[in-house]
């Protein structure tokens, strides 16, 4: 598309020079610049993007988009805009021709069951035979081709070439995960959405976001921004979770009609008599007059949450409520979120992605009410991220324990004792020093676990569910909790009689 045909559908300032040839793709990273390409610089938390507009430039970018008036100047082309990310955002939809305009695109959002209730959703759309998108922290995937990912929501660039990919294929509907981060970053801004779903907020993010208030603000767009500049002729349906505390401030956000679910308050979908057991949860879904049964695969009273999450969208889709059920049924779980390592032993193991202090509660509950031995917990918290959850953490372990080994999650840029440091004042609200374990070696600490472990008991391995990585100061290590609990099950001489 040409410069300037593409630039009308920001807002531009100011401009100046002509463009290299006509622009193809959008580009935030000076190393990933090319030819045709119209470089974005983005002012970043730790760089500035304007930086990096001669490697760009050196790399054969057709033109750049600015935002810091220092760089006008007449050796290269550039667009001069208020905000480069919000106009990287409008740029990036519709140089690929608006693709979100032309699926039926649900986004989920909240603290905690993104992953979960998106992998729900998209299994409940599959069975009815729709051709599914999916976005989110595990992965990508177009149909049944997988593909990697970096992110939760990508950049925008990235996400609405990732729309066209599906539409091209025949994707009729997109699910995906809405991160805090991607609606603060303006990463979905140009995305029409006609299901928004909130899940539930509690604490994460802090460091990012600052406070609640503005954590709960930034997921609050993706409902107040639903139904506006609608292109389609379709309803627009918000899907709150009523039993949260927020959810009053969402649904007066929300401009669409509002179909509520829940457990304990009165919702527009319900469970009623939920019962949890290690196979599954069970409950019977009420819905206007209908009072239906559900046995779940998936263990847990959040589980239940995100069910109902999902059926509340089969049911604005038209998928008939017994083949919503049915679909959901057949779920046998989603990697890394309470997922068992079975090598035959006489304890339980359990992998799970709870790294909020909410999440590992919920994980830490769900394994009490049915573990008939001891728990023993393993988890860290992850480095370069929210601070203040960290003694929270801890003491919700120790609080559900009886046994805490705190070890490393992905201690990034800090030091893994200093994290470690951060955690335990919460464990020692609870128990005594000595009382503990520190083992900061993540493969150290679980293979303890396991060496620990009696007849009956249950060890949680939280915070990395599905990750197979460990990323400790830049690099990133193959590390698998799964592995590495099915290793040390193996070297204890599981496994090898099954
Ligand atoms: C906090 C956050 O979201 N940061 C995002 C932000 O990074 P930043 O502002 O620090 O970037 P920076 O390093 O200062 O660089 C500024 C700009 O210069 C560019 N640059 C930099 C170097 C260079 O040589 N050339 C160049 O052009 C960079 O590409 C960038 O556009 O902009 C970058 C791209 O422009 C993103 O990749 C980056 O995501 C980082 C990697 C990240 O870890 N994000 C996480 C926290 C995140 O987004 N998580 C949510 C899920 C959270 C949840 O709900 O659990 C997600 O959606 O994944
Ligand atoms: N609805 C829920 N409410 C509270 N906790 C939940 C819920 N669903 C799942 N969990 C817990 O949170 C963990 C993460 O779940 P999931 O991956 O579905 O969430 P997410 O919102 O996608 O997380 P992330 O933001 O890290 O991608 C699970 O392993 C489980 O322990
Ligand atoms: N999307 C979350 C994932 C956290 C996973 C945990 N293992 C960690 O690294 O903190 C984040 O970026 O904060
Ligand atoms: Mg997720």
């Amino acid at each position: 598309m040409k410069l300037t045909d593409l630039i009308k559908y920001t807002e531009v300032l100011a401009q100046g020079g002509e463009s290299k040839g006509e622009i193809t793709d959008i580009s935030y990273d000076s190393r990933e610049a090319g030819p045709g390409s119209l470089f974005v610089a983005v002012p970043g938390f730790k760089v500035d993007g304007h930086k990096f507009i001669g490697d760009a430039l050196k790399k054969g970018a057709a033109s750049v988009m600015i935002q810091d008036e220092a760089y006008r100047s007449d050796e290269y082309p550039w667009v001069l805009v208020a905000d480069t990310r919000k106009a990287m955002a409008d740029l990036s939809s519709a140089l690929y021709g608006f693709p979100s305009r032309s699926m039926n695109v649900i986004g989920v959002t909240g603290t905690n069951g993104k992953t979960t209730t998106t992998n729900l959703i998209r299994a409940v759309l599959s069975d009815a035979g729709e051709k599914v998108g999916l976005i989110g922290t595990i992965h990508n995937r177009i149909g049944e081709e997988i593909i990697p990912v970096h992110h939760t929501t990508p950049e925008a660039p990235d996400l609405q070439k990732l729309f066209r990919e599906m539409l091209n294929k025949g994707v009729s509907y997109v699910v995906m995960e809405v991160s805090s981060h991607a609606l603060e970053l303006h990463r979905v801004r140009g995305t029409e959405y006609d299901v928004a779903v909130f899940t539930n907020l509690t604490q994460d993010h802090l460091d990012f976001h600052g406070s609640m208030e503005k954590y709960l603000e930034a997921k609050g767009k993706l409902f107040s921004g639903l139904g506006v500049k609608s292109q389609k002729e379709r309803r627009k349906f918000a899907i709150i979770n009523h039993d949260d505390p927020q959810a009053g401030f969402l649904m007066e956000m929300s401009r669409s009609p509002v179909i509520t679910y829940g457990v304990k308050t009165p919702a527009d979908v319900t469970a009623e008599e939920v019962k949890v057991t290690a196979q599954g949860v069970s409950y019977f879904l009420r819905y206007t007059d209908q009072r239906l049964p559900v046995k779940l695969r998936l263990t847990g009273i959040f589980n239940v949450y995100n069910s109902l999450a999902a059926i509340a969208v089969g049911l604005v889709e038209g998928i008939p409520i017994t083949q919503i059920i049915a679909s959901l049924e057949r779920i046998p779980g989603i990697p890394g979120r309470f997922e068992t390592v079975d090598e035959g032993q006489n304890f339980t193991v359990i992998v799970d992605y709870s790294h909020t202090p909410d999440s590992l509660e919920n994980c830490l509950q769900t394994a009490r009410e049915f573990a008939e031995g001891r728990i023993l917990t393993v988890f860290g918290c992850g480095g370069d991220r929210d601070r203040t959850k960290r003694p929270i953490m801890g003491e919700v372990a120790a609080r559900l324990s009886d046994l805490c080994i705190v070890t490393s999650d992905n201690p990034r840029t800090e030091d893994p004792q200093a994290i470690i440091d951060d955690i335990v004042p919460g464990i020692l609200k609870v128990v005594q020093p000595g009382e503990f374990l520190e083992i900061p070696d993540r493969r150290e600490a679980i293979y303890q676990a396991i060496g620990e472990a009696r007849t009956k008991d249950v060890i949680v391995i939280a915070g990395k569910g599905h990750e197979d990585y460990q990323i400790i100061g830049k690099e990133v290590f193959p590390f698998d909790d799964r592995e590495v609990a099915r290793e040390a099950l193996r070297a204890k001489g599981w496994g090898a009689k099954k």
